[in-house]
């Protein structure tokens, strides 16, 4: 359902602010909206790049999945217009920038921290497992925070409508299941090991595989190389939810839905947020 009618926006509805940083297609910029004095994130992307690498489709698609979700902690795409040589995507803003940023400030997270986040992150994926999409490229560089300190998926340049099993390669492999790895079909269940190092990263600092190469790393994957520093001390509970993440057989993962009925989760994740 359509709240207002499509408003035709266009660069003089905007003041542009400070740049937030630059993608592969395009930069991105604070920008305020002229009438309402609301503040967005602008992102332009150059048409030139989308004609290069023939992602039309990819765009359009992109488009259609963006403007059907809406989730608390999926950043939103509020619209999107076009000049002869730009697309510019209207996004939310997320006001306390990139997880990342936290995560490496703090060195790692309360107990408490990490498994609001990984709760958060669960109902985004959740949300988005319904809407046939498989995220696939999360790590804490597409983490946002806004505000509130509510945690945002943020960057969806590789979200893919999941009608057979995907099998194209992305990113860093430090969050990709060995699955993915070994460039063999996956499907939805590479989101929930990618929850399971996103929750050993955020107790922990870094990513559990690790290594000084990325055939250390693809090979520490492959045989789910995973072992708990003495330093920080973790509770047991969230040891255990990590090991039954970090499973090699895709079908033994522990589902979105039993993550948040984990004692962890439970006893550790703010639900307000
Ligand atoms: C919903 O989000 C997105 C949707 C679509 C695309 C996209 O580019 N799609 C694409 C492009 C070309 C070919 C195919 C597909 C990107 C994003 N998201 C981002 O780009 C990251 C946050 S940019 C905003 C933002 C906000 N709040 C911040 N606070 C601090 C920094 C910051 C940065």
């Amino acid at each position: 359902q359509r709240e207002t009618p499509k408003k035709q926006w266009s660069l003089k509805d905007f003041e542009i602010g400070k740049p937030l940083g630059k993608g592969k297609f395009g930069r991105v910029y604070v920008a305020r909206e002229l009438k309402s004095k609301y503040i967005v994130a602008l992102k332009l992307i150059f048409k030139e790049q989308i004609e290069k690498y023939k992602i039309h489709h990819q765009l359009r698609r992109e488009m259609e999945i963006q403007t059907s979700l809406r989730h608390p902690n999926i950043l939103r795409l509020y619209g999107w217009f076009h000049d002869d040589e730009r697309i510019f995507l209207i996004l939310e803003y997320a006001h306390r920038g990139e997880l990342y940023r936290l995560l490496r400030k703090n060195g790692h997270l309360s107990e408490k921290q990490a498994a609001t986040y990984i709760a958060s992150l669960t109902n985004a994926l959740a949300y988005c497992h319904e809407k046939h999409v498989i995220h696939r490229d999360i790590k804490p560089e597409n983490l946002l925070l806004d505000h509130e300190g509510r945690l945002k998926i943020a960057d969806f340049g590789w979200s893919v409508q999941s009608r057979s099993k995907r099998h194209t390669m992305c990113g860093t492999l430090d969050y990709l299941p060995p699955e993915m790895v070994e460039n063999k079909a996956h499907d939805y269940a590479v989101d929930n090991w990618t929850l399971g190092i996103l929750c050993y990263e955020f107790l922990y600092g870094s990513p559990p595989f690790e290594a000084e190469t990325q055939s250390d790393t693809f090979k520490r994957i492959m045989k789910v190389d995973l072992s708990f520093p003495s330093t920080p001390p973790i509770s047991e509970e969230a040891k255990n939810l990590i090991l039954r993440l970090l499973v090699r057989d895709s079908s033994q993962r522990l589902s979105l839905q039993k993550i948040l009925e984990h004692p962890w989760i439970i006893k550790n994740a703010d639900p307000t947020v």
